[in-house]
């Protein structure tokens, strides 16, 4: 997927209003401050990612409206992509016609790295939870309704288990639990086996050592309804459900070793950013094109065989758009200041 054309309005501090883009890898370029990561965040959300905190926080300081516009070429054709977002909330379309998240979910879209990211590794489980989660949204639109699905049933149950109702609809949230519960546990699964081999071979490119990833789980799909019958009195004692997706972690080991606890800053930057280009790997396969990659802030953290590997993956894509104060030698820069961006 390649992104020809972007436009904008009252997003964040950017100024400029249309960027027309070639292929291949391009580096944006500024101080600090001036709208680099903006216009990244801009460029994500144009081509249908999702991201945390309201959307009206994006919008300009004193407006109440911001507009993106991509226009892109998939092998699906070319494709516009149009997005409005205020306090009324948010507004998609794709080709004129309104669309939903799920239907962008059907692009490559593009994958978003930044220094940010180092928190799937030293942050706590939810972090990677809502990593997998994400990813997996995109794969699937049935995941999607999976995990709204059980997050409402959870809500129930955890209102009955603080004595917030009658204990006897018990039984019929632990039913509907463990249905959803097990089928997110095994899309998970399926998530790692093929994501697995394409982190550690990501990790190989950018450091010593070996990556291994692993779900821990604190129940199986066959044991789930069991295991919410048979602790139902520890349960009731913390109010809360001890068993299931929601408290699932991602095992990322190096060298043996529990990431979370051990690695040093700069080994978590590295196993984060092999995290995000497997995810870029993973999404390849399975649209048959890659998604555009955005790199923020492209020397943070990274020693120099870090930033030469990440660099060559970059170069090789149909389109990678890289941020950062200095410009990495022999790529095309468009330079930002206070928000106006030229070439
Ligand atoms: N909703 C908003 N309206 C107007 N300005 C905003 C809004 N949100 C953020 N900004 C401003 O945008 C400016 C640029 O932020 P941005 O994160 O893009 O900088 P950057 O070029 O990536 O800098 P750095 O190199 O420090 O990471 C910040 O000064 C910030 O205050």
């Amino acid at each position: 997927m390649r992104l020809l054309r972007f436009r904008q309005r009252h997003f964040r501090n950017l100024r400029s209003s249309e960027l027309t883009l070639a292929g291949g890898p391009l580096a944006v370029v500024g101080a600090n401050a001036q709208g680099k990561t903006n216009l990244l965040e801009a460029l994500y959300l144009a081509l249908g990612g999702e991201v945390r905190g309201a959307l009206s926080e994006r919008v300009r300081f004193g407006e109440r409206e911001a507009q993106l516009f991509a226009e892109a070429e998939t092998e699906l054709g070319r494709v516009r992509f149009e997005h409005r977002f205020g306090p009324a909330g948010r507004e998609v379309k794709v080709n004129e016609a309104p669309a939903s998240l799920r239907e962008l979910a059907e692009y490559p879209g593009a994958v978003w790295v930044r220094p940010e990211d180092t928190a799937l590794v030293l942050g706590g489980p939810e972090e990677r939870r809502r990593w997998m989660d994400l990813l997996l949204t995109r794969f699937s639109a049935r995941y999607r309704s999976l995990l709204s699905a059980y997050e409402r049933a959870l809500r129930q149950r955890n209102a009955l288990l603080k004595g917030q109702g009658r204990l006897a609809g018990l039984a019929a949230w632990n039913q509907k639990l463990a249905t959803y519960g097990s089928e997110i546990l095994q899309l998970r699964r399926r998530l790692l086996t093929r994501l697995e081999p394409l982190a550690q071979e990501a990790y190989r490119e950018l450091a010593p050592g070996t990556l291994e990833l692993a779900l821990r789980e604190t129940v199986t799909p066959e044991g789930y309804l069991e295991a919410l019958e048979t602790h139902l009195q520890e349960e009731l004692e913390r109010g809360a459900t001890l068993f299931g997706p929601h408290r699932d972690d991602l095992k990322l080991l190096l060298n043996g070793l529990e990431a979370p606890q051990f690695a040093s800053r700069g080994e978590a930057r590295a196993i984060a950013l092999a995290l995000r280009l497997a995810e870029h790997r993973l999404l390849w396969t399975h649209h048959g094109e890659a998604p555009v990659l955005l790199v923020d802030d492209f020397t943070a953290e990274l020693d120099a065989r870090r930033r030469t590997a990440l660099l060559a993956y970059a170069q090789a894509l149909p389109q990678a758009i890289l941020t950062g104060t200095d410009p990495p030698e022999g790529l095309p820069v468009v330079h930002i200041e206070g928000g106006v961006w030229h070439t």
